[in-house]
């Protein structure tokens, strides 16, 4: 393992996102290209609730982690792009809006109660690797984001073809997304390389950007597990009760 330069380390970061990140996963390969049911569109958007009101919890771990005012400034805004200024504002209420235009109940999503138990132990790893691991390395998992702006203009244009109950306000959440993923990956790309000056601190970037891609591909295992092999729905899981499907005791 050698130093890498800044334009080495980038492209390192950028290697692991083309073989790593959940583009790449069959799961989103079927959402975007109409393959889904409804109801598998549902626990999509329902498990993936978890996620996104679990993102300002972990970004404000981050927050509170930074010495000094400029990085706090920079960083706190995620989290008014996710729990926006007042009720009803901001991307959590967007991510509801979506959810409800697929036609799931505002407070079963809400509730969390019914998503699957890996979406909850990979959501929550998250949260705990920023809260236990470097700043670096909280820093560096963020940084998938460098790769969200292509999957989320493959989404909106394959669900608006391919499905007659999305239309574009469902999927006003991404509009956002657009601008916002871009200026937060530049802000993170750029701290990851002032930051990680030594093997070990690039390793250690590295292998927090591997840890982050693999916990968004293990959430797309666990909605195929359940929702497309037949019969894997857990008890108390969405569906699990409509479809009175075998569950496990
Ligand atoms: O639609 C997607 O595929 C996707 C992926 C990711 C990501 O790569 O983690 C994020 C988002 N969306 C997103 O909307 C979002 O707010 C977000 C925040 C973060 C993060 O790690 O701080 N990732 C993502």
């Amino acid at each position: 393992m050698k130093l890498l330069n800044d334009h080495e380390l980038e492209a390192a970061l950028r290697e692991i996102g083309a073989k790593h990140y959940h583009n790449l996963h069959p799961f989103h390969k079927m959402l975007h290209s109409g393959g889904c049911t409804r109801e598998q569109v549902q626990a999509w958007a329902l498990n993936r609730y978890y996620y996104q009101c679990s993102i300002p919890r972990k970004d404000a771990l981050i927050v509170g982690r930074f010495p000094d005012a400029e990085s706090r400034r920079a960083w706190r805004q995620r989290l008014v792009d996710h729990d926006g200024d007042a009720p009803g504002d901001g991307g959590i209420a967007r991510w509801l809006r979506l959810a409800t235009g697929v036609g799931l109940d505002a407070e079963l999503v809400e509730s969390c109660r019914a998503i699957l138990p890996i979406t909850r132990y990979a959501v929550d790893a998250y949260v705990s690797f920023v809260r236990e691991r470097s700043l670096l390395e909280a820093v560096a998992s963020s940084l998938t984001e460098m790769f969200s702006p292509t999957i989320i203009s493959e989404r909106v244009a394959g669900m608006l073809a391919n499905y007659d109950f999305v239309d574009r306000d469902t999927l006003v959440y991404f509009n956002a997304r657009l601008h916002q993923a871009p200026r937060d990956a530049d802000f993170a790309l750029n701290y990851v390389k002032t930051h990680a000056r030594t093997v070990e601190q690039q390793q250690a970037a590295l292998g927090a950007l591997r840890f982050k891609c693999d916990l968004l591909w293990a959430q797309l295992d666990a909605l195929y597990m359940a929702y497309v092999t037949p019969g894997m729905i857990p008890a108390g899981a969405f569906l699990s009760e409509a479809l009175s499907l075998p569950v496990a005791a």
